[in-house]
């Protein structure tokens, strides 16, 4: 097992049986818990929970070193086992997802951003429920040219109901089921039957989730109506000679994980744009200001003025870094033993990168707890400086199974932030006092991270922003 007898890394001592269990407490997130290990062990660190070892890396040297260098240590958690396939799924993924290929999508990401815009002028109340609709919309229509309808359409709702099944699943256990997601999926390892039910309705309806919208495309191929969209030219794309229904089977789990994978994930990142609005309201000021001096008051944003926003971008960015939507990215595991720096890596090993610690190093972002787009500027102001660490170096996970979305993403992002900011002002709620419903910057723990739910007010910036709103072409 251990041939050279080698230490494990340093860490806090376990408990036989329990093993670091005491000190991995509830109710405080596990990447604080972790930084303040590393501050007293170093950056890489080793805990064993119930005979588990878990291993956090908390700088980019030994990220780099073994979660991007080391092939023993390609194996994540996140959404598919490592093997022939995974390597298939993403590299159609890639080429449909890919940096240099999203730009395919900014018309639709502007209609889609345009609908959230008309959503919020009606129900401004219903925020959270209109982030969900948004990123169901662009992802079908980009995945397989459906266009969902404005209230309870069956594909956002079953992949919406596929999501919370997962989540479901995954609570009861809490602590390690959260750490390691995948842990629920192995009966032996939890007690509860509820918890099985749960999961394998949630199996269920991933199978639907993937398998129904496929099939509409299919049907539309078999009649001679196609729409483009990513999972038809995929489709296109099948050599003659391939074996085509493995060919399918990939092109469908591809299409499947890019709801799966990108829905919660942006989601979070949208409702932490949000409150950072109502906490932060100078910003919106400046922000609003590049915009009426870039993009003026007849029309909305586009992508092509993205090159003249900069501190929108950097908004962007600093919503990315400043309550990380994966925390602790997503878990791997080791596939071999391995050595560093002289210490013993065991196969099984869960191995995690502190992405939270790495964003919040204050060397790298002075007051790393304030929201301060900033910082990502050169000093004039002017630009993006390119000396400061770009948050999606460490926000979207390490190595070979870095997130394929991150580009996607990113387009939302700045295509919400911008309208947004264009049209409305985002403060804190009244209540029926008149007084500010105070608003604190709090974030669920768990391996998706959210702010927890909050009050703001969203109104017209003014009667000709409205207008904008109501009578922009889609
Ligand atoms: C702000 C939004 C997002 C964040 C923070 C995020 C973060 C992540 C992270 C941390 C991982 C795991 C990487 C690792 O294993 O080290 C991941 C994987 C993945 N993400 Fe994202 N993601 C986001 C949006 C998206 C979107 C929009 C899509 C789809 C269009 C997407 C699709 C995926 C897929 C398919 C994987 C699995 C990749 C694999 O296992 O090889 N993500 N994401």
């Amino acid at each position: 097992e251990n041939p050279g007898r080698l230490p494990l890394p340093p860490g806090p001592a376990p408990l036989p049986i329990l093993g670091n269990i005491r000190d991995l407490p509830l109710g405080v997130p596990q990447y604080e818990l972790y930084e303040a290990m590393a501050q007293k062990y170093g950056d890489i660190i080793h805990l064993n929970v119930l005979g588990k070892s878990i291993i956090v890396l908390s700088s980019l040297e030994a990220i780099s070193d073994l979660l991007e260098k080391r092939m023993g240590m390609g194996w994540s958690l996140a959404i598919m086992e490592y093997g022939e396939q995974w390597r298939r799924v993403r590299k159609a993924f890639h080429q449909h997802y890919g940096v240099h290929e999203t730009h395919k999508y900014y018309d639709v990401q502007d209609e889609c951003t345009l609908s959230f815009l008309r959503r919020i002028l009606r129900t401004p109340e219903d925020l959270f429920l209109h982030t969900r609709h948004l990123f169901g919309k662009s992802i079908m229509k980009v995945t397989y040219g459906i266009d969902v309808v404005e209230e309870n359409d069956p594909f956002v709702y079953h992949a919406e109901q596929t999501i919370a099944a997962f989540n479901t699943a995954a609570r009861p256990g809490r602590y390690l089921v959260d750490l390691i997601p995948f842990l629920k999926y192995i009966p032996a390892w939890f007690p509860g039957a509820q918890f099985q039910k749960d999961a394998l309705f949630a199996k269920d309806m991933s199978h639907k989730m993937a398998n129904d919208p496929f099939n509409v495309v299919k049907t539309r191929e078999a009649n001679g109506q196609t729409v483009p969209c990513v999972v038809s030219s995929m489709l296109e794309g099948i050599p003659p000679t391939a074996a085509r229904a493995e060919e399918e089977d990939v092109i469908l789990k591809a299409a499947g994980i890019a709801y799966a994978g990108g829905s919660d994930t942006t989601v979070s990142a949208l409702q932490s744009f949000f409150l950072a609005m109502v906490l932060y309201p100078s910003v919106q000021r400046r922000a609003q200001a590049e915009l009426d001096a870039v993009v003026g008051p007849h029309r909305l944003p586009t992508f092509s003025d993205l090159p003249y926003l900069p501190y929108i971008q950097a908004i962007t960015k600093e919503c990315l870094r400043w309550k990380l939507v994966t925390p602790l990215a997503v878990p791997h595991l080791t596939t071999e033993n391995d050595e560093y720096r002289g210490y013993f890596i065991p196969k099984g090993a869960i191995v995690m990168g502190n992405s939270y610690m790495i964003l919040h190093d204050p060397a790298v972002y002075p007051d790393p707890h304030e929201f301060k787009p900033e910082r990502f500027l050169s000093p004039d102001g002017t630009q993006l400086n390119p000396d400061v660490l770009d948050p999606a170096t460490a926000c979207f996970g390490f190595g070979r199974r870095m997130c394929p979305g991150r580009a996607f993403a990113q387009d939302s992002l700045f295509s919400v932030v911008s309208s947004v900011l264009h049209t409305f002002n985002i403060a804190h709620a009244l209540d029926p006092m008149g007084n500010q419903i105070p608003v604190m910057p709090d974030v669920t723990d768990g391996l998706i991270s959210y702010p927890k739910p909050f009050a703001c007010s969203i109104k017209p910036r003014s009667a000709s922003a409205e207008a904008l709103i109501r009578h922009s072409d889609e």
